[in-house]
């Protein structure tokens, strides 16, 4: 957690030493004092607990690491090297900005060169960064990326359409906007009938 490392879908710089739980749980109910209630009141005393316990489930993708998701490849796959896609990828995350939920899903696509990995290793690795506090367009780059790394493909696609809770349920207060954002590599950047066909099938997923 504390190493510093040059990897571009890892942290990059040094972070300050990690607070212990009993500070976690004591910045939780600084908040709820703040807020306006009592942290000793009966039912929310447990609250700070749960919220560390909840954080470590939102925010469990610092401790994973991607290139290990995609570590396995396999090449017997009869020379197939058309694409393949995987739509409608759960995408539960929090922006960076104000910690609040980002729900929507990912549509993710490549052209394998000469090995492709386990189906459910990508749907993994949206999951990693997706646990991390994002924003929709660095989660998009680094999905691409971590992709690209690993298995060195002839391109990746990638769509991800989301909601922000930030925008929907404060601040602006726009309960329907939906953000679209997207990455193209390699021959989805060059070809524009491969990209046409990726968004047709995003489109109707
Ligand atoms: N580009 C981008 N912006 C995001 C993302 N998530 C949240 N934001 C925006 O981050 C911005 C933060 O703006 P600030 O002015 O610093 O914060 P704020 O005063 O809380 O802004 P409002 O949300 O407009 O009330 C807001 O416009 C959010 O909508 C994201 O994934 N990508
Ligand atoms: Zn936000």
């Amino acid at each position: 957690m504390d190493a510093v490392t040059t990897d571009s879908t890892r942290l990059t710089e040094a972070k300050p030493a990690r607070p212990s739980r009993h500070e976690a749980e004591e910045a939780v109910r600084t908040l709820i004092a703040w807020a306006g209630d009592d942290p000793a009141r009966e039912g929310l005393l447990d609250t700070p607990k749960r919220v560390a316990k909840a954080y470590e489930e939102w925010f469990s993708g610092y401790g994973a690491d991607p290139a290990a998701a995609l570590g396995k490849t396999f090449e017997d796959v009869q020379g197939y090297d058309d694409m393949v896609m995987l739509t409608n990828i759960d995408v539960e995350s929090h922006c960076e900005h104000h910690l609040a939920p980002i729900m929507g899903v990912a549509h993710v696509a490549y052209l394998p060169s000469a090995a492709v990995v386990g189906i459910s290793k990508i749907a993994r690795v949206v999951e990693i960064f997706c646990k991390r506090m994002q924003t929709q367009e660095t989660m998009t780059a680094q999905i691409a990326d971590a992709l690209m790394d690993a298995m060195n493909p002839r391109g990746v696609a990638i769509l991800i359409d989301a909601k922000h809770q930030c925008m929907t349920t404060r601040g602006v207060h726009h309960p329907n906007v939906s953000t679209i954002t997207s990455t193209f590599t390699g021959e989805f950047k060059t070809d524009a009938n491969l990209r046409d066909r990726f968004m047709r099938l995003a489109e109707k997923a």
